[in-house]
């Protein structure tokens, strides 16, 4: 997945550049570090199968959960990330088969839902586990 860092670099630039100009995230993203686009790239690249670089040069699994910490992170705004990304991915031409774009959408919910978990007043999450692996199993489609 170290040949797909481009494309998923060009999705998180474009979703964050969408950010700002969004009522319910610009709040959640003010002053965000300007490498962040960049660092969610690496991780997405990570999860599809890619080179392990979140694990070994941006702090892996413990990292990523502490930005999340406290944030406190809505449903609605949740629900709002994952549109926009899914949005981004049109724009920008991430491969459109039904079976990757499942498989993604499918990753975005899950990591979405655990990230308003974690995210909310009090939780303790566990941070050592590595960096999630998401897989996907459907054949391409056959009909005609
Ligand atoms: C599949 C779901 C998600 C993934 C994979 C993800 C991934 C990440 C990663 C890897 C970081 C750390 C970046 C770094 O190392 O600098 C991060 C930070 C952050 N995430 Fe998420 N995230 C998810 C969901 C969300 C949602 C739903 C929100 C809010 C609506 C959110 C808000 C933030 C914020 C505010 C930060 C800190 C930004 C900064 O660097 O200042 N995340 N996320």
């Amino acid at each position: 997945m170290g040949r797909r860092r481009p494309a998923l670099r060009r999705l998180t630039e474009v979703f964050y550049r969408h950010v700002p100009e969004d009522p319910l995230l610009e709040p959640v993203f003010r002053g965000m570090d300007a490498r962040h686009a960049e660092h969610v790239a690496v991780w997405l690249g990570e999860v599809l199968g890619g080179p392990a670089d979140y694990t070994v040069h941006h702090g892996g699994h413990p990292h990523m959960i502490g930005r999340h910490l406290g944030r406190g992170i809505t449903e609605e705004q949740r629900r709002r990330w994952v549109s926009l990304l899914l949005d981004a991915a049109d724009e920008t031409g991430l491969p459109a088969d039904p079976e990757f774009r499942a498989a993604f959408a499918g990753y975005l919910e899950w990591g979405s839902r655990l990230a308003v978990l974690f995210s909310a007043p009090g939780a303790e999450p566990a941070t050592d586990e590595p960096v999630p692996h998401w897989d996907w199993t459907m054949p391409p489609w056959q009909g005609s």
